[in-house]
């Protein structure tokens, strides 16, 4: 498959959304899909490392949504794959709370504090909803003592459902397992791709479909018969349709130039969604110093810094006797972290440690910092909405741009931020661009297929009761003048 033909589609990027929906297309007759992919590999944020003789999970470590009325996709996933499991349990993390001197914090304390925090994030809630947010009276007070601070973290910063409901925990149950299998969570993926693509008797993809260390720059998308892409190393594809499945911290980049630029109301909603960063640090211990009892897998640290070396996980559930922790930062500590050389991290995380464990424990022999903000192919780890998102943010982020449609994890409503988001959302944008071949094949133009795409976003625009403002609506989704009149002729 060379790069002077003009593909069905083209996928940019094989983490689990780019692969779910190129298997979907397998699936239904479109073969020739090229996927381009930036790295040397494909998973994307599900990704193993070898680590201390053990197989570290530095991306997607959990399948979160166990246990419910309704099963988990990757659940299945999972279980098909023979993947080894672990229940993770967090309810006693709350009354594992280290102060510095290393004391535990009384569970009466911890307790009090927080049923107080739960209160405070529901209240504030609560003002967001009916837009009381400036009544002074209803600002619950900011934690401000290490405890309180701890506890704050882990409720907003580690998704604690008690405050609000989230769908993943709604819809698939409340148990969350870790994937502890050395052959790593990513297998999930491989065993998609193969399912499709050649492999050797190895297990290695042979398939021309499959292009890595392929970065897409350039996505030129004027012409109304294709689209063309341009890659970092000079080389050129054309494609019918495009399904773009990069990160929104990847579309919030300048990495990807789109020519004509994308339209407002797209740009708009993607730079309206958060980017998390989550940042599990790993150390190798030549032996353990921690408490490997019942109820004691995670704990937290008081600071009086919020998110500082907060909380940690031993890894002795998992693999037993490999003497590791994991101590997981977010967002700014994890790009504070990031920027410095990891002997001045592993000197931080040393102090606290020694402060919880005593003076006398050993020196972590290995660290692993991974650096989700600064890798260009990924900036961040995961979407995050605030809680009263709109529904058109959604639809926004998305519908499709004339032959490009979009997916990945920040494109599901439900999901975002979650591996079964990305599979999901890869599933659906599938769907939508096979309902597009078929349109086109009974006999529909290619200006009504365009008219289609267009006028999704537009449905959206709830408010546009008037020409007048679907004129003005048009006008921002960058339409030709013969595309218009067929938006005004579907709507006569
Ligand atoms: C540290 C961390 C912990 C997480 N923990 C969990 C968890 O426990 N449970 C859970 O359910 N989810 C978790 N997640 C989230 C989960 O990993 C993601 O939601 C999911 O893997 C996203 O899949 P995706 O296909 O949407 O995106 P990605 O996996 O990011 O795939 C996009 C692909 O596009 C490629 N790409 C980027 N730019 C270009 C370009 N210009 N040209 C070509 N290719 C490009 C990238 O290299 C990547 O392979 C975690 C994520 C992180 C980072």
């Amino acid at each position: 498959m060379d790069s002077s033909s003009c593909h069905s589609a083209i996928i940019i990027g094989a983490g689990i959304s780019g692969i779910s929906a190129a298997k979907v297309l397998a699936e239904n007759g479109v073969n020739d899909v090229l996927i381009l992919e930036a790295s040397d590999r494909i998973g994307g944020r599900i990704r193993k490392e070898e680590f201390g003789d053990i197989s570290i999970e530095i991306g997607a470590g959990w399948v979160a949504g166990v246990g419910g009325k309704t099963s988990n996709p990757i659940w299945e996933l999972v279980n098909q794959s023979s993947l080894r499991t672990c229940l993770s349990d967090y309810s006693n993390a709350r009354y594992n709370i280290y102060d510095q001197s290393g004391k535990i914090i009384p569970s009466e304390l911890a307790a009090a504090s927080y049923d107080k925090a739960v209160n405070s994030a529901i209240q504030e809630l609560k003002n967001q909803e009916t837009n009381l947010g400036n009544a002074i009276s209803d600002i619950p007070p900011s934690p401000k003592t290490p405890i309180d601070l701890a506890i704050d973290f882990v409720l907003h910063d580690f998704e604690m459902a008690e405050v609000e409901p989230i769908s993943t925990y709604v819809e698939y149950g409340d148990e969350e397992f870790l994937v502890a299998d050395e052959r790593g969570y990513e297998l999930v993926v491989y065993n998609m791709a193969e399912s499709f693509l050649s492999t050797t008797c190895q297990g290695k993809i042979v398939d021309d479909r499959l292009q890595l260390n392929k970065v897409v720059r350039e996505i030129i998308h004027g012409s109304r018969n294709d689209v063309t892409v341009k890659t970092e190393d000079g080389c050129v594809y054309k494609a019918q349709y495009i399904i773009l499945s990069v990160s929104v911290g990847v579309l919030q980049s300048d990495l990807i130039s789109f020519h004509p630029p994308l339209p407002e109301w797209k740009t708009e909603a993607i730079m309206k969604c958060q980017v998390i960063v989550y940042t599990k640090i790993f150390l190798k211990f030549p032996c353990k110093f921690w408490s490997c009892e019942l109820g004691k897998e995670f704990f937290l640290y008081a600071h009086e810094k919020r998110g500082y070396y907060t909380f940690w996980q031993h890894m002795e559930n998992a693999y037993p006797g490999s003497n590791i922790l994991v101590v997981t930062l977010t967002n700014e500590e994890s790009k504070r972290v990031e920027s410095q050389s990891d002997m001045a991290t592993l000197k931080e995380v040393m102090a606290v440690l020694r402060n919880m464990f005593g003076a006398d424990i050993p020196t972590a022999t290995q660290i692993f910092v991974p650096r989700w903000w600064n890798n260009r192919f990924q900036r961040g780890s995961y979407s995050d909405y605030p809680i009263l998102s709109k529904h058109q943010d959604f639809i926004h982020i998305k519908a499709p741009v004339g032959r490009i449609f979009f997916t990945g994890e920040h494109t599901s409503e439900k999901f975002n931020g979650y591996v079964h988001g990305g599979y999901l959302s890869g599933i659906d944008a599938s769907k939508a661009l096979l309902d597009e071949m078929r349109r086109v094949e009974n006999g529909h133009n290619g200006m009504e297929s365009q008219r289609n795409f267009l006028l999704d976003p537009l449905i959206a625009l709830t408010d546009l009761q008037k020409w007048d403002d679907i004129s003005v609506a048009t006008s921002r989704l960058f339409l030709n003048k013969s595309t218009s009149t067929a938006i005004q002729e579907a709507i006569k």
